[in-house]
């Protein structure tokens, strides 16, 4: 008999669930969630009824980690469930085109479900795929990735048939899919790689995808008179008390309970939302290299009671701390940090390496936040970049330099755009520490600025991107094939919003040759991938 699985708080209920029964109304999330589109435009009644209990059978994984699966061919929605698996759930959402469901029960686990290792997994917004074997997330990862590719970028997935052929909108991909599909030195072999498609290779992993953060934020709090300090629950602001957390350092985990106990010894309040005073976040972060680490102290007021006494205090029990700083943020906009910082003790910055080339980290740098897969996803950037020494380069979206940075060490002159001016005095204090001087970065939006470049004669051989999750400006896109260099390296954290820009720069005349997702984020739902596309009639 299959063994049962009890929903347990592992399998709460998620945030868009929630929202969906508050309102009954389908939020834009919820209508993207949706069913295929093709059968969105016709109402389906829905052949089941608030409160029932239905067996599900799971066949994909959705925007938030839930399984996707169909009872008499109607869409639910499943925290919890995994593909491949048979569920009883108890529906709790009906809209017209799908619904959501609360997991019972496992009735036919599928073989890829594993024990998830974290006490509070499923409770904490932080991980949503713990309870996948790791080797099946990175399998998912590379599909999610060409199933965007295809269904929204149109593209030819080599291997992987053509639109609307093959899996059905997340679908997840099983051992057997995965052995029907080519190997990717075949794909790259084939005598006509332009026929044979876009490859999209094996996400690229973790040998050991845990304890990976060198950023953390934990929000701290007050509940009965007592500090309470962890995450916010899934789709709330409620803080769990948690100590551990099993993606960032145990350093940080060290960290964060030291805090809690000098501050509670000092008297310190944790930020109550009702009176708003105290202690409202704790920030850490970590030179994965270097070792030194940085605590930000983020208070609402401006006075933080004991502040030099605690600083002191934190210092004599942590090692390697370099610095820790003081920020306030009285907003309620959803930033974690306000715009005003202080040094309590050490210095306004700590140093890391990403290869060869040294950084410098202040309190509000943007640094991506697994160092390991850092490495890996600009060396992909680099390899596609294909640079000889004697190349222009663009890299637009550059945010501190990290890849401009990267890149000039091998090509003739790089500029680098960004919209936040902090970020750019970060860049050009990065370039200066490693002594790089073939750089120039400039503070703007890249679909401005690139078409001053353009106007002033500068022609670009590589163009990078690495833009937020919303992706490219359609006006940055058209620069780029105006500007036509010879390739183009797209650096992106979403996998829809890359699958629609390639779309368009395919239309102006370049060919997307591979993607490569590298997993940054272990656990999570989030991909990163990067891709190389090169102008029609060049070879790669
Ligand atoms: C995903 S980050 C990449 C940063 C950098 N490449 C790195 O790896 O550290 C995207 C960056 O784009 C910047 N950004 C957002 N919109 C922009 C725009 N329209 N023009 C230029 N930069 C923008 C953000 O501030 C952020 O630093």
């Amino acid at each position: 008999m299959a063994k049962r699985y009890g929903p347990s708080g592992r399998t709460k209920r998620g945030g868009s669930q929630e929202r969906a029964e508050r309102n009954g109304q389908p939020d834009k999330r919820d209508r993207r969630r949706g069913p295929s589109s093709a059968s969105a435009s016709s109402a389906v009644s829905a052949p089941v009824a608030m409160q029932e209990r239905v067996k599900v059978q799971v066949n994909g994984i959705g925007h938030e980690g839930e399984g996707v699966g169909r009872t008499d061919g109607f869409t639910l929605f499943v925290h919890g469930a995994l593909p491949g698996e048979q569920v009883e759930a108890q529906v709790t959402g009906i809209k017209k085109q799908y619904g959501f469901a609360r997991l019972l029960q496992v009735l036919e686990p599928s073989p890829q479900r594993v024990e998830p290792p974290c006490p509070v997994f499923g409770e904490c917004g932080g991980c949503q795929l713990q309870h996948l074997d790791y080797e099946a997330q990175l399998q998912w990862k590379r599909r999610h990735v060409a199933d965007n590719l295809r269904r929204i970028g149109k593209l030819h997935v080599a291997g992987l048939g053509e639109v609307g052929e093959g899996s059905a909108p997340g679908r997840s991909l099983n051992g057997e899919e995965e052995a029907r599909t080519p190997t990717v030195a075949a794909l790259v072999d084939a005598a006509d790689p332009v026929a044979a498609g876009v490859v999209v290779h094996p996400t690229i992993g973790m040998a050991d995808p845990w304890r990976y953060r060198n950023k953390v934020q934990v929000p701290f709090g007050e509940r009965d008179g007592r500090v309470v300090a962890g995450f916010f629950a899934t789709g709330s602001h409620r803080i769990v008390d948690a100590e551990r957390c099993l993606i960032r350092s145990e350093t940080a985990d060290a960290i964060v309970s030291i805090v809690k106990e000098e501050a509670g010894q000092l008297g310190i309040p944790a930020y109550d939302a009702g009176k708003q005073s105290g202690l409202r976040h704790v920030i850490v972060k970590t030179g994965f290299h270097t070792g030194e680490t940085m605590i930000v102290l983020v208070t609402d007021k401006r006075k933080l009671p004991h502040a030099k006494e605690l600083a002191a205090r934190i210092v004599k029990r942590v090692p390697g701390v370099a610095s820790v700083c003081h920020n306030v943020h009285d907003g309620s906009d959803g930033t974690v940090m306000g715009a005003e910082t202080s040094v309590l003790w050490g210095n306004d910055r700590i140093y890391d390496t990403i290869g060869d080339v040294r950084f410098a980290i202040s309190a509000h740098s943007f640094y991506q936040v697994n160092p390991t897969q850092t490495e890996v996803l600009y060396g992909k950037a680099l390899e596609y970049a294909g640079l000889t020494g004697n190349e222009t380069v663009i890299d637009a979206y550059c945010g501190v330099g990290t890849i401009s940075l990267f890149l000039a060490q091998r090509a003739k002159r790089v500029y680098g755009v960004e919209v936040v001016p902090e970020a750019i005095e970060d860049a050009r204090r990065n370039a200066e520490l490693n002594g790089i001087d073939n750089v120039e970065f400039a503070v703007g939006k890249a679909e401005e600025v690139l078409p001053t470049w353009r106007a002033a004669g500068v022609r670009a051989d590589v163009i990078v991107v690495d833009p937020p999750r919303k992706g490219c400006d359609a006006a940055l896109l058209e620069t780029i094939v105006a500007m036509q260099p010879r390739r183009v390296v797209y650096v992106s954290c979403n996998p829809s919003t890359l699958a629609r820009d390639l779309r368009l720069l395919e239309d102006g005349g370049y060919r997307t040759v591979e993607v490569q997702p590298v997993d940054m984020f272990p656990h999570t739902v989030h991909v990163e991938s990067v891709a190389l596309l090169v102008r029609n009639g060049t070879d790669r």
